[in-house]
């Protein structure tokens, strides 16, 4: 595996008290460049997989091989400092003469030029998010470990937030790890679906999407038609695996 990899093997991942491991047997290697999601039910430790990888949570056994520097993380809670107007939530972990000027653009980006002075209290759940998408952009990191950023958006607005993550990943050619439960999402965005599920889980499916770019909503639901129709029972994680 080329040294600026993500490569995760889990034999197995059991919280303190659990009767049985949330994952076990799990591979998973993505190179850079690459864009791709991981898609499960609700329980299915997509999250723990984040934490294992951002190597928040180090209790488990397995091996992680990780992309040098610091990922741009964006879980699914803002996790903002309440204390700190937007603006300084994202010139904290920006360092340099311009860190001002690239906050500032990174928050317009997001549409907040006129939140900036604002404390995470005094915004909306949505604009909480783009500040923490903000603060994960603004780094330039070499990889990019995102939960659920567009969960519970406006329509409008996370479709304009999906548009600016790929944008983002095209101009820095960021490897990105999206968890996410929505399969047109991750059929729209990723190079590959990784599919989880199971007791303990797995990996189910590794799928390759290889629609061309830019992908057309029609197009990406009819590929999670077909994906569907081949594999019934992939979205609840009781795909029979053979
Ligand atoms: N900090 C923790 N301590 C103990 N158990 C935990 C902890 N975090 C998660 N779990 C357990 O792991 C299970 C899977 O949680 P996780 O958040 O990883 O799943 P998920 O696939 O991301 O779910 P969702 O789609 O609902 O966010 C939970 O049901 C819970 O039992």
């Amino acid at each position: 595996m080329s040294g600026a990899a993500l490569a995760l093997e889990v034999r197995a991942k059991r919280w303190p008290g659990a009767t049985q491991p949330l994952l076990a047997g799990l591979r998973l290697a993505v190179v850079p460049g690459e864009f791709v999601a991981l898609v499960g039910p609700s329980g299915s430790g997509k999250s723990t997989l984040l934490g294992l990888a951002a190597g928040l949570d180090t209790d488990f056994d397995g091996r992680i091989e990780r992309p040098p520097g610091a990922p741009g993380v964006v879980f699914q809670e803002p996790r903002l400092l309440p204390w700190l107007s937007a603006l300084d939530n994202v010139r904290l972990v920006l360092h340099g003469a311009d860190d001002e000027r690239r906050a500032r653009d990174w928050l317009a980006a997001m549409g907040l030029g006129e939140a900036l002075g604002r404390r995470p209290g005094e915004l909306s759940g949505g604009m909480q998010r783009r500040v923490a998408l903000a603060r994960a952009f603004a780094i330039a990191p070499r990889w990019l470990l995102l939960d659920e950023p567009f969960v519970s958006l406006d329509a409008p607005v996370a479709a304009g937030l999906r548009a600016l993550l790929l944008e983002h990943w095209q101009a820095t050619r960021a490897l990105v790890l999206l968890v996410t439960h929505a399969l047109d999402e991750a059929l729209a965005l990723a190079d590959r679906v990784v599919f989880l599920g199971g007791r303990p889980a797995r990996v189910l499916l590794d799928h390759r999407v290889g629609l061309p770019r830019p992908r057309a909503p029609a197009a990406v639901a009819r590929h999670a038609a077909d994906l569907l129709a081949a594999h019934p029972g992939l979205l609840t994680g009781s795909l029979d695996h053979g």
